[in-house]
């Protein structure tokens, strides 16, 4: 085939002689309704209590993931061009990806084996033998007039993707649920339509023409955008540690089509309306509710659903119709007659005179998939007893799980109060300062030290907490040193701290009067006091044994 690189800067007149030209979201009137979107947790929306019974009362959301992953390869799926973000527009297309005439696709291994692992990572099974069809759309962006993709027999089918999120009346319940996917299809990426409004004029860009995406197909079986998020993050995650996708879903490489439609439950399937191409599991979310309370609401008013394409509007929160898909349209898909049947094997079964190095092997593929996140959520729950919802914490960012497993191994303080420094104290100051992890100002190895000493009872908590506080500000600094510097040491003389209970006392004869009347809760206002006099360094135990003394005498 004819795979060369090739400059196509006069690419962008030619979709002035094309009818057809893709809309852009933002040209779109948005005759959008403003209502408030009533957010789903894991259960039916609740409906106002009226005594006439409304026609949409009872009846809930139905959701169905179509979901296109750019696949991370080196080149794209059927030419050897580049595959790169941001490069110079039409600088990375080959004649094929721009439809020259004579030339022909041909296939990329690595495409393939990405699919294979995507799909075993996702439970489904692997078709031996897959097809490639055409499937017509007459877009500017799509030069050859048709995508190849996989619609009769796609490489993997009948998978399911378990999801969890923290859901519940005060959305602090892990649920956990599951959705099965349908198939896995190899196709092309179109190119991209570029609309220059006040030049009346739209440019194609086609670097991103022929790239290859995996289209994940999920059953219509989730019922909001709480789920619907929850099951793209997730996918997110797993298509990040196979490597077979970046998933950074702002640059487009994890774009989501939610199909949804409202039903009574019992009843067969309402119409789906279908939003296109979205590109955050917030806004997916947010479009699925808003699509779910409109869809109601339409019923409600005597309407009736249209299978339609619609945008989600970011400006509004709102879905719109999109303009370029309100006829019905005919794929007129036919076989690829330029790509024989993909086939797959297995080490065991290669027939004679095949070169397996040249093959895709479904068994070696297997043996060699990393740790899944569920794999490693249960890994580190089982490891270190923490929480299931701190192993989602540390499972979605490495760098974190890392720090985490170095204070571990190198402190005596277990486990599960190291997980505890590290999301609230850790975690906390990151975030307020909106600091990577690896930009913390304390190392894994002075965290540590600082939880030995209190482990040791050198310190009470408080005054750790201090201390981390400090290392924050002086980075390079032990934790002894501070404790030293600032004389936070545990007190550990008796009358010392006798001496300063008896002037809180002293000082705080309400509160004394409170507490001898029954209202224990006060004397935590006093142990406060007391610490705030110490700074932290009366051990609590014993200074709420002396305050209890000397309060009901
Ligand atoms: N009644 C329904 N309500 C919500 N979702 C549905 C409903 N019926 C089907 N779906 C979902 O719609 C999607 C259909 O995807 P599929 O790729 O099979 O067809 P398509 O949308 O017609 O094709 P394409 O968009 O790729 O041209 C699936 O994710 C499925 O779960
Ligand atoms: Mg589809
Ligand atoms: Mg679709």
């Amino acid at each position: 085939m004819a795979a060369a690189s090739a400059g196509l800067g006069g690419m962008t007149s030619i979709c002035n002689k094309l009818k057809h030209v893709t809309v852009f979201t933002s040209t779109i009137i948005c005759h959008a309704l403003k209502r408030r979107i009533s957010i789903c947790i894991g259960r039916p929306q609740s409906q106002p209590q009226t005594k006439k019974k409304s026609v949409s009362q009872g009846m809930v959301g139905v959701v169905g993931l179509e979901i296109h992953a750019q696949i991370n390869s080196l080149s794209k799926l059927f030419s050897a061009a580049e595959v790169r973000f941001l490069a110079p527009p039409n600088s990375l297309v080959s004649f094929f990806d721009a439809s020259l005439p004579g030339t022909l696709p041909v296939l990329n291994k690595r495409c393939v084996e990405a699919a294979v692992m995507t799909g075993l990572a996702l439970n489904c099974s692997i078709n031996r033998k897959s097809l490639f069809d055409r499937k017509h759309y007459f877009y500017a962006d799509m030069p050859a007039g048709y995508q190849i993709t996989q619609q009769r027999l796609p490489i993997a089918v009948d998978g399911k993707l378990t999801y969890s999120y923290l859901g519940g009346h005060k959305r602090n319940q892990m649920v956990t649920k599951c959705v099965h996917i349908k198939q896995i299809q190899l196709e092309q990426d179109s190119g991209k339509s570029l609309h220059d409004e006040p030049h009346n004029q739209t440019l194609i860009d086609l670097n991103r023409a022929g790239v290859g995406l995996m289209e994940i197909v999920m059953e219509p079986e989730m019922s909001c955008g709480e789920e619907a998020a929850a099951a793209v993050r997730e996918l997110q995650l797993i298509l990040q540690t196979l490597g077979t996708c970046r998933g950074n879903m702002a640059e487009g490489q994890l774009r989501v089509d939610a199909n949804v439609s409202v039903h009574m439950p019992g009843e067969p399937l309402g119409i789906r309306t279908e939003v296109k191409n979205i590109n955050s599991a917030r806004f997916l979310a947010r479009a699925i509710d808003y699509e779910i309370q409109r869809q109601k609401e339409l019923l409600e008013q005597g309407g009736a659903v249209q299978n339609e394409t619609r945008a989600f509007d970011q400006k509004t929160s709102t879905t719109v119709p999109m303009r370029d898909k309100e006829d019905f349209q005919d794929y007129r898909f036919m076989p690829e007659p330029n790509l024989p049947p993909l086939r797959v094997y297995d080490s065991v079964s290669v027939p004679a005179g095949l070169d397996p190095s040249q093959l895709v092997l479904v068994d070696e593929l297997q043996a060699c998939l990393p740790e899944l996140p569920s794999v490693r959520r249960d890994r580190l729950v089982q490891t270190y007893s923490i929480l299931p919802e701190h192993s989602f914490t540390l499972v979605n960012d490495d760098k974190l799980l890392d720090y985490f497993e170095s204070v571990v191994k190198s402190t005596k303080a277990a486990p599960t109060k190291v997980i505890g420094w590290v999301m609230k104290e850790l975690v906390g100051l990151l975030n307020q300062q909106n600091l990577e992890i690896s930009q913390s100002p304390v190392s894994p190895h002075t965290l540590a030290e600082l939880l030995d000493l209190l482990e040791a009872g050198h310190i009470s908590s408080s005054a750790a907490k201090h201390v981390f506080q400090e290392l924050w500000k002086s980075p390079g600094k032990s934790a002894e040193q501070i404790v030293q510097e600032q004389d936070l040491g545990l007190l550990s003389d008796p009358a010392q701290l006798r001496s300063i209970c008896q002037t809180v006392v002293d000082t705080h004869p309400e509160q004394v009067r409170a507490i001898k009347q029954g209202n224990q809760k006060v004397l935590n206002k006093l142990m406060g006091e007391v610490q705030k006099d110490t700074k932290g360094r009366a051990n609590p135990v014993q200074l709420r044994a002396i305050l209890q003394e000397m309060v009901s005498t």
